[in-house]
């Protein structure tokens, strides 16, 4: 059984899967992790000497690597995985049990406030203009997050809270 994470960036998709992790007794794979050890380089890294196409490119590479492993794990994806390369239909070939973590645009801004030097999509957006980026971006995407078999809202929810939520939602 595979079970994957997605949502938007700060959704909880690595603090989640590590506790998920922890209470189902499955190993974890965070696919920015992954992708940051495979290339010897981080995630910021890869956008600024490479650019995003090429992240895009490896991702789906990884992803499909991942998948294609066909054992028991928690898979927590990057916040746009869903969004290119066909990678939503290709997850589905191989698991149901996906969740997205439904977050708010005022939830996620405070989450990645103090946090955004790490995740290049943003990390050159005032404060100011955050609201509005991430409005529109979500609005973009939640088309393939919508794809996920559960939908889990994690505003003012725990990460233990989400965990026992999905554990749930597995049965
Ligand atoms: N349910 C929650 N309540 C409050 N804070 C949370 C919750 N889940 C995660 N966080 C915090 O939000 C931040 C982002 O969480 P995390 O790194 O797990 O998100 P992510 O979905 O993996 O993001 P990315 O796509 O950038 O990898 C972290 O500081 C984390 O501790
Ligand atoms: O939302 C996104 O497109 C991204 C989210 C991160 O998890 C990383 O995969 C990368 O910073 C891109
Ligand atoms: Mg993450």
């Amino acid at each position: 059984m595979t079970i994957v994470l997605l949502g938007y960036m700060a959704s909880g998709k690595t603090a989640v899967s590590k506790l998920l992790g922890t209470a189902l007794e499955m190993p974890v794979i965070d696919l920015d992790n992954y992708i940051e050890q495979k290339e010897e380089k981080t995630i910021a890294e890869i956008f600024e000497t490479q650019g995003e196409i090429y992240f895009r490119m490896k991702e789906h590479q990884y992803l499909k690597e991942v998948l294609e492993m066909q054992t028991d794990i928690i898979l927590s994806l990057g916040g746009g995985t869903p969004c290119y390369a066909n990678n939503m239909n290709l997850i589905h070939e191989y698991t149901i049990d996906t969740f997205y973590l439904q977050t708010s645009i005022k939830e996620i801004i405070s989450r990645v406030k103090d946090e955004k030097s790490k995740r290049p999509l943003i990390r050159n957006i005032s404060d100011e203009d955050l609201p509005e980026f991430i409005g529109k971006h979500l609005f973009e995407r939640n088309v393939f997050y919508q794809q996920a078999t559960h939908n889990v809202v994690t505003d003012c929810k725990t990460v233990e809270e989400i965990v026992a939520e999905i554990k749930k939602l597995l049965n």
